[in-house]
């Protein structure tokens, strides 16, 4: 049993490679216990071979996991009851209801007991807001239903862990906030979540962690204020006299320059906006316009993975 300090998941030097090429590479996860852990990454960068081998479905090259305590794959089947997942998303009947596709699928687990499914698969369609669409067939669910659906699928037992991939990957806006919603309830019902996806705007709102995924390598993991905090303050103006501004800005501390027409953008500086603008001022650089940029998570992505994550939805 996982002691409530131990992480739900840890991996050390986890690897995989296909064909010489290592798709993940090296990497040491760290999903405390209790904690909603953002899985975030351009495509490709190989979240889902992590996943695949967190799940036992795809075997490490090298390294270790360990997953509510036990290691995985050598203790695989004692761990798995304890964790859903929605991975590739269940198959389910387009013409059969709700209610009746899960109970299709808890008669295919055979570590479910029968005779408690009505109220393991009623308490799941509760759990994920689809009590009332529950005779519904499934080919008339909107996108964000089907999803819950395939989550409520995760749920037909009670789970320490939930492992979702992709959850709100094509879904509408509309979709998106429900996933989102659920996985906030489930959070605040003490499970643990990790979520993957290649939007950082899907799931920023309900991460407490993150891990960013790039080419195959973890390349920033922690709690999401701490790498918030990262990122850098930009200043951005608009004067007629640009190079005079940038000496200014540069004496002041600026490591980051650079300015197109009549706007000058700086970074790495700490002083109060105030007291830039009264240097500028004193310099006689004439400020037209002035606004102080807080860093986003956004921006420090964009530094991290080297290219920008979408920031619709
Ligand atoms: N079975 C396999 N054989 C060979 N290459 C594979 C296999 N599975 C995945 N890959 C490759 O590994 C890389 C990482 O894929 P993976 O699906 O893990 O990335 P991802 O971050 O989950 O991206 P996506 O969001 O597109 O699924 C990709 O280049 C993919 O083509």
């Amino acid at each position: 049993m996982a002691t409530p300090e131990a992480p739900a998941i840890r991996t050390t030097g986890l690897t995989k490679t296909f064909g010489g090429r290592r798709v993940v590479d090296g990497i040491d996860l760290d999903v405390p216990t209790g904690s909603v852990y953002g899985f975030l990454g351009p495509n490709g960068s190989g979240k889902t071979t992590t996943i695949r081998m967190l799940l036992g479905l795809a075997r490490p090259t090298a390294g270790e996991i360990t997953m509510l305590g036990s290691a995985v794959p050598a203790q695989v089947t004692r761990v798995l009851p304890r964790v859903g997942a929605l991975v590739e998303g269940p198959a389910f009947h387009p013409q059969l209801s709700g209610r009746a596709n899960l109970a299709r699928l808890d008669a295919a687990d055979a570590t479910s007991d029968p005779r408690t499914a009505p109220e393991r698969i009623a308490t799941a369609l509760e759990r994920v807001g689809l009590q009332h669409a529950r005779d519904k067939r499934f080919r008339v669910y909107s996108l964000g239903m089907k999803q819950r659906l395939g989550i409520a699928a995760g749920l037909l037992v009670p789970r320490d862990l939930l492992v979702l991939d992709e959850p709100t990957n094509g879904l509408d806006p509309q979709g998106t906030r429900e996933v989102r919603h659920l996985i906030d309830s489930l959070a605040a019902d003490g499970i643990t979540v990790l979520v993957s996806s290649h939007l950082l705007s899907e799931i920023e709102q309900v991460c407490t962690h993150l891990g960013v995924m790039r080419e195959g390598r973890l390349v920033a993991q922690g709690p999401i204020d701490q790498l918030r905090s990262q990122g850098r303050t930009l200043l951005r103006l608009r004067t007629g006299e640009p190079a005079e501004a940038i000496t200014v800005l540069r004496r002041m501390g600026a490591d980051e320059t650079s300015h197109q027409g009549d706007t000058v953008l700086a970074g790495g500086m700490d002083q109060a906006p105030e007291a830039v603008v009264a240097a500028l001022v004193a310099a006689g650089v004439g400020v037209r316009e002035f606004t102080v940029r807080a860093p986003s998570l956004e921006d420090v992505f964009i530094g991290l993975t080297g290219e920008g994550f979408d920031v619709s939805g």
